[in-house]
């Protein structure tokens, strides 16, 4: 055995060195992997499920118990959990069940199908998105059952898993909204609602748990399934089948001369061909690939050499370049598999595949106490490390591959705010990034999709993406609205676009006055006017042509401090006069660490001061503010 591990090491070794220094166009990858594979042998597929099979996808023929398994998700994780309950409650089945459980599991953007009077037990996964409203695709559905009386829910069993993160004011509103809505119709709850904080998998196992041991006695009469899954069309262009755009055009931001400097990088993809459509506001989905480096080492640390065949994960998204059948266990890692963050599973999948009683009593360690985000040894290790790095913790493991791959999270696509409007040019999307770069246990470490985007894509390089539509984040329709936008940094994206569309209007303007005039202010920040000063060239232009009052602040140009919020407290007088008097709609976009926070306190002292009010009457004025289409936040937490 040791013999083996020997020569599987060193064939490893040689693979990931021949690897690091050939540079291979992906499909080359593919192809040498595959052809050494049929060289070798391989083992049996027959029984295996093609990559365009969807095995959580059935049509039942007989009849069964039947159940419904509902998810709505924007970042693809409620998916996850959902498939995850279908495969526990598949697994529940034996085989001489008369009348077996038959889940079927549906995406809430399909709910016209739904025949609820045929419905008994429904399950349904669904997050919070951009400050308390639902997923993009789970819109529909929400208003549906929020304003019609669905009589046939009267009766029907059901539970609702709420997935969140409490760093969100709106913590799990959504499937909060949701659970309250079905009691109200007069369902009954089966299994407690449960929210699930930041993906703690410990908490939606718990929940998967309560589940099927609740099916496992509960009454379910036995029918027909009448959802045939042939009827569901994908749209064109969504994230389960994105578009495959080309780059062609990058360009560096920033000035970088030192590991400190920002390095912001700005895309431009040509999407000619394809059904997106997009408004000012809106995001894009992208879908990246992991550094191919990193693959090598995970695959050297999980013992294989890459070249091993394997499905496609049940979520991967398909384009039309997607082979059919199995690809190599390089590929997947490097399209569909999420390498950096590590769920608690792989250490428990690990715990009976250790050779090394030393590291079988640190893995004991590591897992004696409960596995919660509360213990903070198990989380305390797990965060700075990713899937590599416990692998190479535990180099006695004898795990196969197979078993390793369920242990990871699937790559996800992620959104960035589209900083260009259709109306300049509808085939073209352009985005603009900071990249993630840090170093964590001694290593550097990267963001997969800022890096993606700057190091691994070059131009003529293609990308699948699909537009993420953000109703809670737009222009005014009406033109003679004023707007105040604050976005520093990176939070300028969806400015450009915002902008863009407001100069092709006052060229309009200045042939037909029925546009109006309404003013469109931007506070912008950055650390240095010479070093990261985004769009610098359109800004300027915009503000000498008067398109744009600008008000842009230099943080580290001078002794003290000037951030973003300190301008508007200088235009606390300007401010008040647009937001109360000419309803001037305000934007604010970025990171939500500081900025977010800084700028509302800012908005309070100019409230109150301006508007002679009291703390509390400034705090009510915002809220209100908030409540209504006037005041737009579209802020991420870091
Ligand atoms: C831009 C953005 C906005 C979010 N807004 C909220 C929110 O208002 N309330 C909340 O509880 N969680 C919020 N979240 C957290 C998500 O609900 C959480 O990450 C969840 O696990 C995503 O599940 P999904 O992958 O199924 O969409 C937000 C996440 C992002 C990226």
């Amino acid at each position: 055995m040791d013999m083996f591990l020997l020569v599987l090491g060193l064939i490893g070794i040689i693979f990931y060195f021949y690897k690091l220094v050939t540079e291979y166009s992906p499909s080359e990858f593919e192809e040498s992997s595959i052809e050494s594979f049929l060289i070798s042998g391989g083992p049996t597929k027959s029984g295996q499920v093609t990559s365009q099979d969807d095995r959580n996808r059935k049509d039942y023929i007989d009849e069964g118990r039947q159940l419904l398994i509902l998810y709505g998700t924007e970042y693809g994780c409620s998916e996850e959990v959902a498939r995850l309950l279908y495969d526990k409650i598949d697994a529940l089945n034996d085989k001489d069940e008369e009348y077996p459980l038959q889940p079927r599991l549906l995406n809430v953007r399909d709910f016209k199908l739904i025949d609820w009077t045929h419905e008994q037990i429904c399950f349904v996964v669904i997050s919070t998105s951009g400050d308390g409203v639902p997923p993009t695709d789970a819109i529909d559905f929400y208003n549906y059952l929020q304003n019609t009386d669905v009589v046939e829910i009267r009766e029907m069993r059901f539970s609702v898993l709420a997935l969140g993160d409490s760093n969100y004011p709106q913590f799990c509103k959504v499937g909060h909204t949701l659970h309250e809505r079905l009691v109200t119709l007069g369902g009954e709850c089966v299994v407690s609602l449960t929210d699930v904080d930041m993906e703690d998998w410990t908490v939606i196992k718990s929940w998967l748990d309560r589940v099927t041991a609740y099916l496992t006695t509960a009454h379910i009469n036995p029918s027909v399934d009448y959802i045939r899954h042939g009827d569901i069309t994908e749209d064109n262009c969504s994230r389960k089948t994105p578009f495959v755009a080309t780059l062609k055009v990058k360009r560096q931001l920033t000035v970088v001369e030192t590991p400190m400097d920002k390095e912001t990088v700005h895309c431009e993809f040509d999407v000619t061909g394809s059904e997106l459509t997009w408004l000012p506001g809106d995001a894009v989905g992208i879908y990246p690939e992991n550094n191919r480096a990193e693959v090598c080492c995970l695959v050297l640390a999980m013992k294989c050499t890459g070249n091993e065949l394997g499905p496609l994960p049940a979520s991967a998204y398909k384009t039309q370049g997607t082979p059919a059948g199995d690809q190599c266990l390089s590929s997947v890692l490097q399209k569909y598999y999420d390498l950096k963050s590590v769920k608690p599973d792989l250490l428990l999948t690990l715990k009976d595949h250790l050779g090394n009683s030393q590291e079988a009593g640190k893995l004991e360690l590591l897992l004696r106490d409960e596995i919660s985000k509360k213990n903070t040894r198990l989380y305390g290790y797990l965060e700075p490390r990713e899937v590599v790095d416990v692998l190479e913790d535990f180099p006695s493991h004898t795990l196969p591959w197979q078993h390793i791959l369920p242990c990871l999270k699937a790559l996800q696509p992620r959104y960035y705010s589209i900083a260009s409007s259709p109306k300049v040019d509808k085939n073209t999307i352009c985005v603009t990034a900071a990249v993630v770069r840090y170093e964590t246990l001694g290593r550097p470490r990267t963001g997969v999709t800022t890096t993606y985007l700057q190091d691994r894509l070059e131009v003529g390089g293609h990308c699948p993406m699909f537009i993420s539509h953000n109703p809670g984040f737009q222009p005014p329709a009406c033109r003679s609205i004023p707007i105040i936008m604050i976005g520093p940094g990176t939070g300028i994206a969806p400015f450009i676009a915002f902008i863009q569309e407001r100069a092709i209007e006052k060229v309009s303007k200045s042939s037909d006055e029925s546009f109006g005039s309404g003013r469109t202010l931007l506070y912008f920040g950055c650390r240095h006017r010479d070093r990261d000063y985004l769009h610098r060239e359109h800004l300027e232009a915009w503000s000498s042509s008067g398109v744009l009052e600008l008000r842009v602040a230099f943080s580290r140009d001078q002794a003290h401090k000037v951030y973003v919020q300190h301008l508007l407290h200088d235009d606390g007088a300007q401010i008040w006069a647009l937001l109360e008097k000419e309803k001037a709609h305000l934007y604010v976009c970025g990171d939500a660490k500081h900025m977010a926070h800084d700028v509302h306190t800012t908005l309070l002292d100019i409230v109150q001061g301006q508007g002679h009010m009291t703390r509390e009457e400034a705090e009510m004025y915002l809220t209100d503010l908030e409540a209504s289409e006037q005041y737009q936040k579209d802020v991420w937490v870091v």
